[in-house]
């Protein structure tokens, strides 16, 4: 899940996207960048690292103008080289700039037709940069100079029948304007907002409205699934549907997972949601395990805290806050290999021995995916003194891979995978395992919002919106993508040209 930000704004734009992205980390801890454009030339800073790794005083010294786009990465396609790091570029038509949120599901096909039929290159493995050019290739197509808002918006219209999969875009074209737009199901999350300078109008657009909130701008609304936007160096807002069946499947695991719970994504509150998912777990715990013997209930820090409180209201039990979550370790279910995501477990949480001495503890974390974190969790609790250890998944059984933008390219790396419960509470050594029935996740989020009627739930329900995922394009992305064939990409990486990229 990468996060995307970008302004068209009356003075300077580098602290506000700094800012934007740092509040946006939790989405991408491989790489940062920062386009801005003065005078007719983008300035580009981006590297591997943090936000407050990447941008050195004088980077930010450079990065003038009063537009710009940023992006922060966690790589789902190609590799974690820092030439696939994001904006990408290209110069021609106009020259523009583009950073991606998502992931194609059709991008090695479509890279062929774009060398076969607009001899154009693309010199990284990264989807994002097949999308620039397909959203060149089409801005390229249009008659008139300048652009019209039509011309752009004819030109994500095409861009739409091309690509498949999970796409939030902010593109800048030079001599002409920002344009956001996101995929016909609306999988990755998009939002814009306004706000008035000295009497000038100013906008912004981010994978998630904590951004908005961060820099002072007015949440506006969600872009609509299939929609873009257009926003003139002028300001002047355009706004059209560019999708033939637009249809909301946002990803359910924003909710779940990725997302800040003070964000609101397509007018669900991501907090309130997970409040929600912590009410219909306890009542399940309640009816499935009537005669229960917990003594305490502790979250696993740090995103299922809210969940865990509201599990604790339910059944009537103390919520305590057993571990402590080490600030300056990042998340590590987003860390690129499995041996570093092990590694960080212990590094990241420790427990506080007087919560577990002599207790049945139950222990809440919003999902299990490869069972890294549960499993040394578990083990944690019982050298803490714990008596019994349950434990209870916010999510359902993480069952098949993800295709739209989160790195779970195998289902062999997933511990639910072809396992009943059972045998999963057996593997991670718990006393009593309980996850989330999908229809009940479903209700929680969309107690936020009834208006949506479905969700993106593959990695749950194996079902993928796009309709073109089949076990050929699974054996391909895993082939490509899972922790072996990684590994052996690592060297390959090093031959990697940086281009573009002044701020080295
Ligand atoms: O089963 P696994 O493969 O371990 O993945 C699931 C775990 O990873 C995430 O935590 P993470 O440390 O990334 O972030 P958090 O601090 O936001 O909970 C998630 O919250 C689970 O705890
Ligand atoms: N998680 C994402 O959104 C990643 C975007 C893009 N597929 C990349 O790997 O850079
Ligand atoms: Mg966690």
């Amino acid at each position: 899940m990468c996060g995307i930000v970008g302004i068209v704004g009356s003075t300077p734009v580098n602290q506000s996207i700094y800012d934007a992205l740092t509040v946006l980390q939790h989405r991408g801890q491989d790489a940062a960048g920062i386009v801005t454009l003065e005078s007719n030339r983008f300035r580009l800073r981006k590297a591997n690292g943090l936000v407050r790794d990447v941008f050195e005083a004088r980077h930010m010294q450079r990065l003038q103008g009063s537009v710009g786009i940023g992006h922060v990465r966690y790589p789902t396609a190609g590799s974690s080289s820092a030439s696939e790091a994001q904006p990408f570029y290209v110069n021609s038509p106009f020259g523009i700039s583009l950073a991606h949120n998502g992931n194609l599901t059709n991008a090695a096909d479509i890279e062929e037709s774009l060398f076969k039929e607009a001899r154009r290159h693309v010199n990284t493995s990264s989807d994002s940069e097949i999308l620039l050019n397909i959203l060149a290739n089409q801005l390229e197509k249009a008659a008139s100079y300048p652009l019209s808002p039509n011309d752009i918006f004819s030109a994500v219209r095409a861009v739409h029948k091309i690509v498949s999969g999970a796409y939030a875009v902010v593109a800048m074209v030079i001599g002409h304007g920002l344009i956001a737009f996101r995929d016909p199901n609306g999988i990755r999350p998009l939002c814009l907002g306004r706000r008035e300078v000295d009497g000038k109008v100013e906008y912004m657009v981010a994978s998630e409205s904590v951004a908005l909130d961060a820099v002072g701008f007015d949440f506006v609304r969600d872009v609509a699934p299939g929609e873009a936007v257009y926003i003139d160096f002028n300001s002047e807002l355009y706004t059209e549907q560019c999708a033939e069946n637009p249809a909301l499947h946002p990803c359910i695991f924003e909710f779940v997972y990725f997302a800040r719970p003070d964000s609101f994504i397509d007018k669900v509150s991501v907090y309130s949601a997970r409040v929600c998912m912590g009410q219909k777990l306890g009542e399940k715990i309640k009816r499935e395990w009537y005669d229960h013997d917990i003594d305490v209930v502790i979250p696993i820090p740090e995103t299922s805290c809210d969940s865990a409180l509201e599990i604790a209201r339910t059944l009537d039990k103390p919520y305590r806050q057993g571990f402590v979550k080490n600030r300056y370790v990042g998340r590590t279910f987003i860390m690129p290999g499995q041996h570093m995501r092990r590694k960080s477990v212990r590094r990241k949480l420790n427990a506080i021995r007087s919560e577990f001495k002599d207790k049945n503890v139950l222990l809440v974390d919003d999902s299990i995916v490869r069972g890294t974190t549960s499993e040394q969790i578990i083990e944690m609790a019982r050298e803490a003194g714990a008596r019994k250890v349950y434990l209870a998944s916010a999510a359902p059984e993480v069952r098949f891979p993800n295709v739209y933008g989160i790195d779970m390219p195998s289902a062999n790396e997933l511990i639910a995978h072809g396992r009943e419960v059972d045998e999963i509470c057996k593997m991670i050594g718990a006393d009593g395992l309980i996850f989330q029935d999908l229809d009940d996740l479903v209700a929680a989020v969309a107690d936020g919002n009834p208006d949506i009627k479905e969700f993106e739930t593959s990695v749950f329900s194996g079902t993928y919106v796009t309709g073109d995922v089949n076990q050929q394009y699974l054996d391909y992305l895993e082939s490509l993508r899972s922790e072996d064939s990684k590994a052996r990409e690592i060297q390959q990486d090093l031959a990697n040209l940086e281009l573009h990229n002044e701020g080295v």
